[in-house]
């Protein structure tokens, strides 16, 4: 199967996927339109949500992906699973008195996988996430056999949280495709020095490339593209992301 798509993981809950995810979405759709990228529809999904009451809510991924992504897709149908409480999936599913059917979520991402779009995966919290009493996260990329972008915070304390993530990656058989760094301060020029010192920590001791270093803006929408994302759309190595 032609696997054409990307895992959007991070290294901790509220880092920053959802805003990329949608970024990209939104970015990638444009350059489809333009002819400049092989794939007719981008597409997003996330596998499953927690903390909200519908798929259809405004505070939902399900809704922001579609809404800041400018995409036509229905967010009921973006999200497979909908959660109430704020926690794991595994946790969420079973304050409701649920298990989550992994191999049905698995089938289900493998069947939106099939029909050569491109697909934009987003995770929930990071890698480390129980879905079930079994598998995690971390479990659900490997088994669509999609590489992973990876959403860091840009301060103090990522470095070490980025490179648990990628060993962990590895460790589960993902290809990491890159890493973003989201919220970086450019307020002094001692945080832009930072943030850089950061990269390249992780750049060299994850042996993966930072593609990205997302600014703290507040404006989110489909409609505009902005350098970050364009820049990081050029880093990344889309002979892997496109399937062989
Ligand atoms: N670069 C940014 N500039 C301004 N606001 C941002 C930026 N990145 C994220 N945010 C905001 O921070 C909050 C968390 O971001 P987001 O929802 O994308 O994180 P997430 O990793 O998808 O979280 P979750 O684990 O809940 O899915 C959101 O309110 C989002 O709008
Ligand atoms: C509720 C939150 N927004 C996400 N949907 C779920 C995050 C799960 C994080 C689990 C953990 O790492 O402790
Ligand atoms: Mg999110």
């Amino acid at each position: 199967m032609n696997r054409r798509g990307l895992f959007i993981t991070g290294t901790d809950t509220g880092v920053g996927k959802t805003r990329v995810a949608a970024g990209m979405a939104a970015a990638l759709r444009r350059l489809s339109a333009e002819g400049r990228f092989p794939a007719a529809e981008i597409r997003v999904w996330k596998p499953v949500q927690t903390g909200v009451v519908s798929a259809g809510h405004c505070d939902a991924d399900s809704f922001r992906l579609a809404a800041e992504g400018g995409l036509a897709q229905n967010p009921r149908d973006i999200a497979t699973l909908t959660y109430a409480e704020p926690l794991a999936p595994w946790m969420a599913a079973r304050r409701t008195g649920e298990t989550i059917d992994y191999a049905a979520l698995l089938a289900d991402g493998r069947r939106r996988l099939g029909d050569g779009d491109f697909l934009l995966v987003e995770g929930a919290g990071g890698l480390a996430v129980p879905i079930t009493d079994t598998k995690l996260i971390a479990h659900l990329a490997a088994e669509l056999g999609l590489p992973v972008l990876i959403v860091a915070r840009a301060g103090l304390g990522t470095v070490n949280h980025t490179l648990l993530t990628v060993a962990l990656a590895r460790h589960s058989g993902i290809r990491v495709a890159g890493v973003v760094l989201n919220g970086a301060a450019a307020h002094t020029e001692a945080d832009r020095l930072s943030v850089e010192e950061n990269a390249e920590m992780i750049a060299a001791f994850g042996e993966v490339p930072v593609v990205g270093t997302l600014p703290w803006t507040e404006q989110a929408d489909g409609a505009s593209s902005p350098d970050w994302i364009d820049t990081m759309i050029t880093r990344l190595d889309w002979t892997t992301l496109l399937g062989e």
